[in-house]
């Protein structure tokens, strides 16, 4: 009953590649290579694991690549159960300019598993539930698979009492929404989208987040990069700011958030100190090469550096 299990349909091989300065329509020489297992639900379970929480990474892999995923996540000592699909497993290219420190992202669109393979993997979800203390889902949906895919798993998990996490985008972060997760983890071009429209002040991301929250999430956390975060419950409205680093690659940054996150749930963490958990967490990750993550001693020897305000909010 205790093991947090996260849900990654769409994995990915990720590729971290360091060009000097990078610029489009002309030759870059790539001046370091990395891969990675990756994926929202995969790294957060990399997290997790770290943190030691019992963790299970559930979901799909496919072909070649499907195996090295296996493979990292065998070596990391990650319990997993993703069911191997027809097809093969994309590679997500990650350019990150050394000058700039930004970090370009090529994602694939994956395989695509049959609609028996997706009904199999519902069962065996379902079936899990009774050992779950929370479930996070995250991620694209691979091609073909109904837009409606997470809402359904949230409310088989909702039938079961299973609180959930969602970090999703576009359709399937809106329909996902409709099955009520327990919290939810946009970034502001998410936020934005779903809402369509721009914000500009953190009053704006607040309102936002409470009209969610009014629908029955109990949590919003909304993630703006090196601007830091917001997180929203039903009566407070908490601002983190990041500590300064030198951003190594930004990839899995917000994976490190919900894990965190999933992490101040299961040890029943205050608001506030869920901000700095998952600000640390993520600044943490920023920091480091590739889709590394951050370690547990590394985010507890951050938290006193968050920078943490109370935001007002209407109740
Ligand atoms: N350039 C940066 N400098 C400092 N912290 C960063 C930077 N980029 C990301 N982070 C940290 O990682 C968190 C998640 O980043 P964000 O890019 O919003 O997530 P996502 O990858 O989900 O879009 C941020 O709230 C912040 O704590
Ligand atoms: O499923 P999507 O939306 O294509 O995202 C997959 C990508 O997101 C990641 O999980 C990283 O996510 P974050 O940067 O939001 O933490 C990568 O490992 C992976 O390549």
């Amino acid at each position: 009953m205790n093991t947090i299990q996260t849900v990654t349909l769409n994995p990915a091989v990720d590729k971290t590649v360091t060009v000097e300065n990078f610029s489009f329509g002309e030759l870059n020489r790539i001046k370091t290579i990395r891969t990675d297992a990756g994926g929202k639900g995969i790294n957060v379970a990399k997290v997790l694991q770290r943190f030691s929480v019992p963790v299970k990474a559930l979901g799909f892999q496919a072909g070649h690549e499907g195996k090295v995923i296996l493979e990292k996540l065998r070596e990391q000592g990650i319990s997993s159960y993703l069911i191997e699909a027809e097809g093969e497993t994309r590679t997500n290219l990650k350019v990150v300019d050394e000058r700039t420190k930004q970090t370009t992202e090529l994602n694939e669109a994956g395989f695509s598993p049959s609609e028996a393979l997706l009904e199999e993997f519902v069962e065996r979800f379902e079936s899990s539930l009774s050992e779950a203390a929370l479930v996070v889902l995250g991620g694209s949906l691979p091609p073909g698979t109904p837009v409606d895919f997470y809402r359904r798993l949230i409310k088989l998990a909702n039938r079961k009492g299973v609180r959930t996490i969602l970090d999703a985008d576009g359709e399937a972060l809106a329909r996902g929404i409709e099955a009520v997760p327990f919290a939810l983890k946009p970034n502001i071009h998410e936020l934005e989208a779903l809402f369509d429209t721009t914000f500009t002040t953190d009053e704006q991301i607040v309102s936002a987040a409470q009209q969610l929250i009014h629908k029955g999430i109990s949590y919003v956390m909304v993630s703006m990069g090196g601007e830091g975060s917001i997180l929203v419950s039903e009566r407070e409205a908490i601002r983190a700011k990041p500590f300064p680093i030198t951003p190594l690659s930004t990839v899995g940054a917000g994976d490190s958030m919900v894990a965190a996150m999933a992490y101040s749930f299961v040890h029943g963490k205050s608001l506030e100190d869920m901000a700095r958990w998952t600000s640390a967490a993520g600044t943490v990750t920023a920091s480091k090469s590739g889709t590394e993550v951050c370690t547990l001693d590394e985010v507890q020897d951050k938290l006193g550096l968050v920078n943490i305000f109370r935001l007002t909010i209407e109740v």
